[in-house]
């Protein structure tokens, strides 16, 4: 049989915490499939060069047999020629007592060269996911300076919210978190997202229901979604800071992963999030980037469609929306869109 064609991945800030923990599972097959080779292409600024080096030297030590290639750049142009997947990493994280949308000015700059880059160089194929902060806005950002390649390949990672919902909750209603199905993360990546249950099942079994009959009932399950799993969702990122000393490596890089693997591979399991761009579905206005439930469809996200929302949803939504309309305004005043 003949051997298949490798993906290119393009990285960037292959330097970085994420970018380390995320190499060895890309190259182990993890995100792509157990018989799918990789190209690594990994993308730094001069002053990270040396420590993706390092990563691409451990990568060679390691005898991964799915790796066919590992090339470190510091030119986006050399980086994401050929890209059928880029990972956009490379941006400054946040520290104790920032919001992830104080990071715009750090980082937006970053995301409009890189997608002209992709625009000009990379594959017809090109999916890209953005996990650099405030990732939603970045990629639309990104998306903007890259007018040849379809909106919908530019996406953003509310991935590791999802998970962290699914970890939450398996803890509530003590089943494994591979039985839970059916959760959503609205909007932006960021404090204002709206995690929603409504939908949501635990081995089959009605979500809220199951709260509800662990919690006194429904009123004391309404509290506990409220008071408690929603802010400690939106929040996770602030607490592992606070606990870590810094943001959120391991968890991040994992959800980087689920990501890309199912946007490619598919989701058998029923609907994930996906930060996308809108087509105006749930009133969220089209064009911004903002998480919904998505299926993949032929390795595309699709919105999952006819989903009930009810008033205390379309609030949580809507003011997660009204963020993400901030910061699109902020970034165009900024000369950036
Ligand atoms: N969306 C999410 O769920 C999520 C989760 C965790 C972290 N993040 C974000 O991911 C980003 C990276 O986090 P980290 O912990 O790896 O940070 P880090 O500081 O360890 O690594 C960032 C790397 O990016 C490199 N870099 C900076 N500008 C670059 C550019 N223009 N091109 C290429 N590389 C560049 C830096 O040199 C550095 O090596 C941060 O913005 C963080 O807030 C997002
Ligand atoms: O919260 C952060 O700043 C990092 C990351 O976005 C996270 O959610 O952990």
């Amino acid at each position: 049989m003949a051997a298949k064609k490798p993906i290119t991945v393009t990285l960037t800030g292959a330097g970085g915490q994420i970018g380390y923990a995320l190499l060895f599972r890309i190259a182990s097959g993890a995100m792509l499939g157990p018989d799918t080779p990789v190209r690594l292409n990994l993308l730094e600024i001069p002053q990270g060069v040396r420590a993706a080096e390092g990563a691409a030297l451990e990568l060679q030590d390691s005898a991964f047999p799915l790796l066919s290639h590992v090339e470190v750049y510091d030119d986006a142009n050399s980086a994401f020629a050929g890209a059928n997947v880029a990972l956009l990493v490379g941006a400054r994280p946040r520290t104790a007592g920032m919001e992830r949308g104080d990071l715009l000015t750090a980082n937006g700059g970053i995301f409009g060269p890189q997608g002209a880059a992709i625009n000009a160089v990379a594959a017809d194929d090109i999916r890209v996911v953005v996990v650099g902060n405030p990732a939603n806005t970045n990629a639309l950002i990104a998306s903007a300076h890259a007018p040849d390649v379809p909106a919908e390949r530019f996406t953003a990672l509310t991935r590791l919210d999802h998970n962290r919902a699914l970890g939450q909750l398996a803890a509530t209603v003590d089943t494994p978190v591979g039985d839970i199905r059916g959760v959503t993360i609205w909007g932006n990546h960021s404090a204002t997202q709206f995690p929603d249950v409504a939908h949501a099942t635990a081995a089959g079994d009605s979500v809220p229901a199951l709260l509800a009959h662990r919690l006194g009932g429904p009123e004391g399950a309404r509290r506990w979604l409220a008071e408690q799993f929603i802010p400690r969702v939106a929040k996770r990122g602030a607490e592992i800071i606070e606990v870590r000393g810094s943001s959120s490596v391991g968890s991040a890089a994992s959800a980087t992963i689920d990501h890309v693997h199912d946007w490619v591979l598919g989701t058998p399991d029923g609907w994930t999030s996906a930060a996308v761009v809108s087509d105006g579905s749930y009133g969220v206005p089209e064009g911004l980037v903002s998480s919904f439930p998505v299926d993949s469809v032929d390795g595309a996200w699709r919105i999952r469609q006819g989903l009930e929302v009810d008033d205390f949803a379309r609030r949580g939504i809507e003011a997660s929306v009204a963020e993400l309309v901030e910061e699109r305004d902020a970034v165009r005043a900024l000369g950036l869109l």
